[in-house]
This record gives structure tokens, sequence and C-alpha cells, in this order.
């Protein structure tokens, strides 16, 4: 696996990170949202150098010129509901990749164990796809790793991109042992340590209730 940490080098990726990061700035859910969308703005150009490009005549009124463009075979998939924002930013620059939506959340049995459920799941093929699989918190690693197993059955990508706004050291090692050789994890920051509830730390916060509000 290959891994870019993007706030190794500073950006006014910073600012955004910032802003989701902070106690007081978070509480405005429509700024939240925006911030992580931003965030898959920046993912999405980043991961854009690193796509397979072929050249096409593009006609203007004065005359013609070769550009090189992105092959169209992108598949996006993200993972509900923390994953939506992040799916719009980069559909805000993959605007005509396919689409796929999987719902995974923590089912706790007990304070400090859960397990993972997938319940919803909508996917075109993948088969020799450019699949970006998208989730802004990457703690455990286990919700991405629960839905790459599901989305195994929708067929082989040719190369898979993570797009995640915070991990921590232990979910990256977890991804690495679970995902192929051809995955690019693209992450904008990492953090030390997980707590006992399997949350970042500093990390943000729920992600998901953070966007959305909290659930029962
Ligand atoms: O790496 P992991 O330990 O699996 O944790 C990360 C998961 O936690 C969050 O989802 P959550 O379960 O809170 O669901 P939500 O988006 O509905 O809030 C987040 O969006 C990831 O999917
Ligand atoms: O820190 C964390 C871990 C999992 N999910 C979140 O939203 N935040
Ligand atoms: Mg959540």
């Amino acid at each position: 696996m290959t891994i870019n940490i993007l706030d190794s080098k500073n950006s006014i990726l910073n600012k955004f990170i910032a802003e989701i990061r902070s106690e007081t700035i978070q509480k405005d859910m429509m700024r939240f949202r925006r911030n992580i969308e931003r965030i898959g703005e920046i993912i999405a150009y980043e991961l854009s150098q690193k796509l397979a490009y072929s050249s096409e005549a593009v006609k203007t009124p004065l005359g013609t010129k070769i550009i090189p463009l992105p092959k169209k075979d992108v598949v996006l998939c993200s993972i509900l509901r923390a994953g939506l924002p992040l799916h719009t930013g980069l559909l805000n620059y993959f605007d005509d990749a396919e689409n796929a939506f999987i719902s995974a959340y923590r089912k706790h049995t007990s304070e400090t164990e859960f397990e993972i459920i997938v319940e919803y799941f909508a996917s075109p093929s993948l088969d020799d796809k450019t699949l970006i699989l998208a989730d802004p918190m990457l703690a455990t690693g286990q919700s991405l790793v629960s839905v790459y197993e599901g989305l195994k059955k929708h067929g082989t990508p040719k190369e898979i991109h993570l797009a995640c706004v915070i991990g921590s050291k232990e979910g990256i090692e977890y991804i690495q042992k679970h995902f192929p050789e051809n995955t690019t994890l693209w992450i904008a920051t990492v953090d030390a340590t997980l707590n006992n509830k399997g949350y970042i730390v500093p990390g943000l916060g729920d992600a998901g209730d953070l966007c959305f509000g909290s659930k029962l």
C-alpha cells in the first residue's frame, strides 16, 4: 500500500483540518460538512495526479488542442453516514464517476467492544474500474475492511484509492494487512492514538454526529 499523508506539507488544507477539530467551530454543522467536502475536493485533486490519462482532441472555436484527460472509469464509493460530505467533495471533481453507497455502523456488544454492521449496499460492477473508497474517519480500520470484503462480490477493481480525513496509526497498520498491494491511501492527517472506545485521540469526536446530529 502506498500512503500519502497530505498535511506533511503546509497548505490551506491545515485550516480546514483545524476547523473540523475545533470544539467551537465544529458546532456549526453546515461549516463542518462543508469543511469535510472541501477536504474531499483537495484529496480529489491530489489523487487525480496518479490516475491513468489518455490524450483527447478538444475542438475550440479556433482550432484543436490535444489534452491528456483522466479515463472515465472511476467508481466513487462512500460509507454512510459520515462519508456523505466527503463523497460530495470528491464528486465535485470526479463529476462523471459511477457511485456506490454502503452503510456501516458500530454495534456495541459492551462498553469497549463492537462489531461492524453492514446493511445497505448499492454498487455498480467494479471490474477493471478505479475504485475510490471514502470515509472521513479511519479509527480501528474495521469499517473500511468490512466494506471492502462486501465490495469483493461486485468485481475486482484495477486499482483502489482510500480517501480519508483523520486516521490513527493503528488503523493504518490494520488496513495495510487487509487491502491489496495496488491500494493507495490518501489521508489528510494522522493521530497517534485511539481511546478504549475506539475513538481517535485527539481526533475530532464522532464525525457522523457532527455532520448530521446524534442517533439513538
Ligand atoms: O475505523 P473504524 O473503527 O471502523 O471507525 C471508523 C468509522 O466510524 C465512523 O462511522 P460510525 O460507525 O460512527 O457511523 P456514522 O457515520 O453513522 O456515525 C466513520 O465514519 C467510520 O465509518
Ligand atoms: O474517532 C472516531 C472514530 C470513529 N468514528 C468517528 O466518527 N470518530
Ligand atoms: Mg459515528
